[in-house]
């Protein structure tokens, strides 16, 4: 306490060990650590993570205050080493700290992804990219009548296509220098290293022990496969000449080559990265994250599945050849059984963290200026003030509340809120949506033979993602009408 100078009531805590602080009471899974010391110390609590104090809010009532009441004085990020090298120096948005470098790449990003002009063509990716999904899983399929299909391979490629498209101008399927197969890897790998804690983050000279434990050579060798990845994609769009506006990079790199004003903002080869990595990292893994707790928990509970392909089949009609984006709106069950697998897998499950711009007061609690803080939306999602049997899957419970994922319901937030909301938002929904329609209206999916719902495995790993530890593995079988 120490460490935090405040004139009033600091949160209750667990008490650490001199230097090293709480470290050594935190597991690899971090928002299961942070739940397990909620549900013994409170909604507010107080943390050292070596020197650096940190705050975790596990209540609804705490996150509105964070998010909303307190909003710009809580919407900067704190630095760590990892994340620095990633961002390239923090000019990208989820991780710049507040201030004109995050201000003007946030808008650069929100006009490209809701540019009206390009609603069409990026509503024709989505589209295309699912009926090629459709047409792999059929061919595995056809095959053979037991074929079994990885999902979580299959959805790191399905999103990657998507994101890498809309916002890079790159269609993989034509190009040579990434190999989709490898595309999670390459996703998980440097999400996983940027979110893992360093010594060198929480102690004076702790790079030392990074450099001894391999833990700075893990991180420069997962960063250097996505730099070189953004090099590839970048010489593309300098090789074809004048940039057409057709996606981000194309549009940044003429801002790089062509600053307009004498005085303007200027936007430099590091926010093109750091923005790249953002879209990479954040868009991709999201969608594929959402997408495989979904269809995990749909294979866990047969009811709700058969209630779900029943509802979808029945709104689309018999032996349709593809499906398009304006159905969406149609399939009601379809929303709860995502807003169900949100609650209980929110794929960000601490959100990004927050740092403390001013001294506020937290449920009653002071919290000092430059405090990093968390909310965790693991336990929120699992609060039995909240939600009637937290620990089941019921998507119906959403028909009985005007609870939404849009960052207004403190209790369920997937994508943050306030300021720092998620910018791709609309975009990673409607991913999501359009490629579980096509999975549950084309296919019928069982578990390989001798498993049962029960032995469907849950353990969660990640850094800042909620992964799912082993993949889900199902058999797909073409429906027949
Ligand atoms: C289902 C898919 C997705 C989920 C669940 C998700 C979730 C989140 C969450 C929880 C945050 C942190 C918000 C906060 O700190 O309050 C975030 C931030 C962000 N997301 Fe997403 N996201 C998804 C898709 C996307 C997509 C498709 C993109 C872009 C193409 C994207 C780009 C970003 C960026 C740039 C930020 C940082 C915003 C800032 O700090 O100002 N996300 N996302």
């Amino acid at each position: 306490k120490r460490l935090l100078p405040s004139k009033g009531k600091l949160p209750p805590g667990p008490t650490g060990l001199p230097i090293i602080g709480n470290l050594h009471q935190l597991g690899k899974v971090l928002h299961q650590s942070f739940h397990k010391i909620s549900q013994e110390y409170g909604p507010v609590v107080l943390l050292h993570f070596g020197v650096v104090p940190v705050i975790v809010v596990s209540s609804k009532e705490g996150a509105e205050e964070v998010l909303k009441t307190h909003d710009l004085e809580t919407c900067s990020r704190p630095k760590t080493a990892a994340v620095g090298l990633f961002t390239y120096n923090f000019k990208d948005i989820g991780f710049a700290p507040f201030g004109e470098d995050w201000r003007e790449m946030r808008k650069i990003t929100m006009l490209e992804l809701f540019s009206l002009k390009k609603l069409k063509s990026f509503r024709y990716i989505r589209e295309e990219e699912s009926e090629l999904l459709v047409k792999k899983l059929s061919k595995s399929a056809d095959e053979s009548e037991t074929s079994l299909v990885n999902l979580r391979k299959v959805f790191f490629s399905f999103t990657a296509s998507i994101i890498c498209r809309l916002a890079f101008g790159q269609n993989f399927h034509q190009r040579d220098f990434v190999d989709m197969e490898r595309v999670e890897e390459l996703v998980v790998e440097s999400e996983t290293t940027l979110g893992t804690l360093a010594f060198a983050d929480f102690f004076p000279g702790g790079w030392l022990i990074d450099r001894i434990s391999g833990h700075h050579s893990t991180v420069h060798k997962a960063f250097s496969k996505l730099a070189n990845f953004f090099k590839h994609v970048i010489d593309d769009h300098l090789k074809t000449g004048p940039q057409d506006h057709s996606d981000i990079v194309s549009v940044m790199l003429d801002m790089i080559n062509k600053p307009t004003k004498v005085d303007s903002f200027k936007v430099t080869d590091d926010h093109l990265k750091g923005v790249m990595s953002d879209m990479f990292l954040a868009g991709v893994d999201g969608g594929a994250i959402t997408l495989l707790w979904t269809m995990t928990e749909l294979s866990r509970h047969p009811r709700v599945m058969k209630k779900l392909q029943e509802e979808i089949r029945a709104t689309l009609g018999p032996n349709k050849e593809r499906i398009t984006e304006e159905v969406l709106e149609k399939v009601e069950y379809l929303k709860l059984v995502i807003m169900e697998t949100f609650r209980l897998h929110p794929p960000a499950p601490l959100l990004l963290p927050r740092l403390t711009m001013a001294d506020i007061k937290i449920q009653g609690y002071n919290i000092p200026k430059n405090t990093m803080i968390h909310i965790n939306t693991y336990t929120i999602g699992r609060d039995p003030k909240y939600w009637k049997n937290p620990s089941e899957f019921i998507p119906e419970r959403f028909l009985d509340n005007l609870i939404e994922y849009n960052g207004q319901h403190f209790e369920l937030l997937p994508f943050g809120s306030g300021r720092r909301i998620c910018p791709g938002m609309t975009t990673g929904i409607t991913i999501v949506e359009l490629g579980l329609l096509n999975l549950l209206y084309f296919f019928d999916w069982s578990l390989p033979n001798g498993m049962t719902t029960a032995d469907i495995d849950m353990e969660e790993d990640g850094g800042f993602a909620m992964a799912k530890k082993v993949p889900l593995v199902l058999i797909p079988t073409s429906h027949r009408w």
